[in-house]
């Protein structure tokens, strides 16, 4: 892992949403749904990070909280450094520029009354306006548009530049959504769940794309997602989040093939990967079973939010919440099966191989 500055961090990110609605004065306050609790995660140039969970584990929101769509309950984001305050229309843009997100459904994130080039052409002038004050017109504006079609691999892009949106289709769609976020030449891409509206047979295609904007133009990626084995395909980093905390990370390869965390293993073993992804994983399941609802995110209890529907919990997870504990350089879980408490759960030993360097719950 790069030891550089990351180009984005978020440090004990929080959001709490209010439950039931606003406040009525003179009734109790309302309670908090805990959608994202103390998560940490870093992104690097030129490095795709996979946040992965089931649906309302908080990953979307971890996303909508980076790229400064909602405000925070508590915690800190760091761009390049520095400590963001996206207050104000000003500020907002200036981050936006560098920040960009890509939305899950392209049918929905383009306005579908103008062609493409209205909608890459505002783009550029907006951000070009931003950045140098100028304004982008004539030839200069049609080669920007043209190069901004062959980043996403639309070419020829005359083929493409005066098509509205419902004469392309979803895949292409997603493109001209990747194309409007390049325009602001942004350093991080926050791409919520890019290809699970499209077709299967299209997604590999816009992965791959992102994965050549990482290598090509040093971008750093976020990429939501509720499928692990797209994360170990595509993900140099994963971390595995859980009723809006962090159950694991490290590098994908690892996280994916030998998982540490009970609900890693979990989820892994009911990823439909024909690339057996971790058989190891799926026996513990099937041998112990882990069924069961995540938890409630309002007012959630103490101790470890998976320990409900973990087959190795033990009282100290349900009474105390773990920290994430470094098993190997660079791999965390958050789970007392690998802390040197006497009363941790046996979690069971993993083989990890050549990263291998902590013991599981032994
Ligand atoms: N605006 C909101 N107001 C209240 N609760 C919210 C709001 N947005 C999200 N939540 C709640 O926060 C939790 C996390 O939601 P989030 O959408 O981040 O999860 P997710 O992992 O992205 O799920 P999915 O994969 O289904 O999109 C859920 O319980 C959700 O109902």
């Amino acid at each position: 892992m790069s030891q550089s500055t990351p180009v984005l961090a978020a440090h004990g990110l929080t959001k709490h949403f209010r439950a039931g609605g606003r406040r009525i004065a003179g009734r109790p306050p309302a309670r908090a749904i805990h959608a994202v609790d103390g998560v940490d995660l870093e992104l690097h140039r030129g490095q795709v990070l996979a946040v992965v969970g089931e649906s309302g584990s908080g990953k979307s929101t971890v996303a909508r909280l980076l790229a400064g769509l909602i405000p925070i309950t508590d915690g800190r984001v760091l761009l390049d450094g520095a400590e963001v305050r996206v207050r104000g229309r000003r500020a907002f843009r200036a981050y936006v520029r560098r920040v960009q997100m890509i939305f899950q459904d392209p049918f929905a994130s383009i306005n579908p009354v103008h062609p493409v080039r209205h909608t890459l052409t505002r783009a550029l002038r907006l951000h070009r306006r931003q950045s140098t004050g100028g304004t982008l017109r004539g030839a200069e504006l049609e080669e920007a548009l043209t190069e901004l079609l062959e980043r996403v691999h639309l070419t020829p892009a005359e083929r493409y530049v005066d098509k509205y949106p419902h004469e392309l289709s979803g895949g292409q769609r997603q493109r001209i959504a990747i194309a409007r976020a390049l325009a602001a030449d942004p350093e991080v891409l926050l791409a919520d769940e890019p290809v699970s509206m499209l077709d299967v047979s299209i997604r590999l295609g816009i992965l791959n794309l992102l994965a050549d904007l990482r290598d090509r133009l040093g971008i750093a990626v976020l990429y939501i997602t509720h499928d692990i084995a797209s994360a170990r395909y595509f993900a140099d980093r994963t971390t595995v989040l859980y009723a809006g905390q962090v159950m694991e990370t490290g590098d994908s390869e690892s996280v994916t093939q030998e998982p540490l965390h009970p609900y890693t293993r979990l989820l892994v073993a009911s990823a439909p990967d024909p690339d057996d992804l971790a058989g190891a994983g799926a026996a513990a399941v099937r041998d112990q079973g882990t069924g069961g609802e995540p938890p409630s995110l309002v007012d959630p209890p103490p101790g470890c939010r998976f320990a409900p529907r973990c087959p190795y919990a033990r009282d100290l997870c349900r009474r105390e919440t773990p920290e994430l504990i470094e098993v190997t350089p660079g791999r965390s879980a958050a789970c007392w099966g690998y802390s040197d408490r006497e009363d941790r759960p046996e979690v069971g030993r993993v083989s990890t191989g050549s990263t291998r360097g902590g013991e599981a719950g032994a």
